[in-house]
């Protein structure tokens, strides 16, 4: 049985940062991302009896054990939830260049949840794949969905009523989204430790918690109300906010570089210019900034002329998942 499944990676404005538990991926708010057009990963996934373990390719090559082992995991599971043991060839290809200063773990997880259901012979709706690719990375459930999509925390201890949900349709709003990829070569603490470390030892953390709900009501108030000025001071405010709590964690964290805050500057500079323009940071340095289609041009010319940034990617809203013949 084979199936295959592609996904867009996302870009968080109002970010997931922390688990209130490690095991089933629940996160302790709620979040808001974009899918985006340019960056994806296709997945094709065949099960057979045929086999005696999983294999794992990645861009054509077999994949490392530490990552055949998080896929092997994800199978497990799927194989749990359809009450089958057979094992399976996944082979992913990923369209989301690292150098783009996207994590491809987004959009990965979310085009083996589509593949390996389907071909294991599930029928599943888009909300129990957005809870079975949750289990795989947070983030990648919220690539099932297209456009402007949100995650909803939920309450129940088994993660019943966590998983996402489109807030507005990708035609809605076509804003336009610039990855800035700024020299990088340190070796990044990845999010899954960072947030783990922030929620465990910073006395900041309390304080992302109290504000971050309120942030989440103002974005998706801003979208539904096209407010581009409303939309940017939360969305830059809240990154600001998660990157203040590794501050205080123990030991203490920073993801910004030097060419980050240029760029940083930079956006504040091009506002004052009279180009509305904000920024949102991840879980390392590189910078994304939103701005008016119309402005995307005279954006993209002027970080591109930073020294520090390496390349700008400009991308749109982007779809959900979306299967391939096979
Ligand atoms: O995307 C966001 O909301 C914000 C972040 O990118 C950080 F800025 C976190 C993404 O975390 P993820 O890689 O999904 O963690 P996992 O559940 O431990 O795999």
């Amino acid at each position: 049985m084979e199936a295959i499944a592609k996904a867009h990676t996302n870009i968080a404005l109002i970010k997931y940062w922390g688990k209130r538990d490690e095991t089933l991926f629940l996160p302790m708010n709620s979040s808001l991302s974009i899918t985006l057009d340019r960056f994806y990963t296709t997945t094709a996934v065949q099960f057979c009896s045929c086999l005696n373990k999983d294999v794992f390719l990645l861009n054509g090559q077999i994949a490392s054990e530490a990552e055949t082992m998080k896929i092997v995991a994800f199978l497990d599971h799927v194989r749990n939830i359809a009450g089958k043991n057979m094992y399976a060839i996944v082979n992913s290809v990923n369209k989301v260049p690292t150098a783009a200063g996207f994590a491809s773990s987004a959009s990965g997880f979310a085009a083996l949840a589509a593949a390996a259901t389907k071909a294991i012979g599930m029928d599943t709706d888009n909300k129990t794949l957005s809870q079975i690719a949750r289990q795989g990375s947070g983030s990648a459930c919220r690539s099932i969905y297209g456009g402007y999509v949100e995650w909803q925390k939920g309450e129940e201890v088994d993660g019943s009523d966590s998983f996402a949900k489109p807030i507005s349709d990708k035609q809605d709003w076509n804003l336009s989204v610039l990855s800035c990829l700024v020299a990088s070569n340190e070796k990044k603490v990845l999010s899954r430790e960072g947030m783990k470390r922030t929620v465990e030892t910073s006395p900041f953390y309390k304080g992302w918690l109290d504000t971050v709900e309120k942030d989440l009501v103002q974005a998706k108030r801003a979208i539904a109300e096209r407010d581009f000025e409303m939309l940017g001071t939360v969305v830059e405010a809240n990154a600001l906010k998660m990157h203040a709590t590794t501050l205080g964690a123990n030991p203490p964290f920073m993801y910004w570089q030097s060419a980050t805050l240029e760029v940083m500057e930079h956006v504040q500079q091009l506002r004052t210019s009279g180009i509305e323009a904000y920024f949102t940071i991840d879980a390392g340095p590189n910078v994304k900034v939103i701005c008016h289609q119309k402005d995307e041009q005279a954006v993209l010319e002027h970080l591109a002329t930073l020294p520090s940034v390496q390349n700008v990617y400009l991308c749109h809203p982007g779809p959900g998942i979306s299967y391939l013949p096979d």
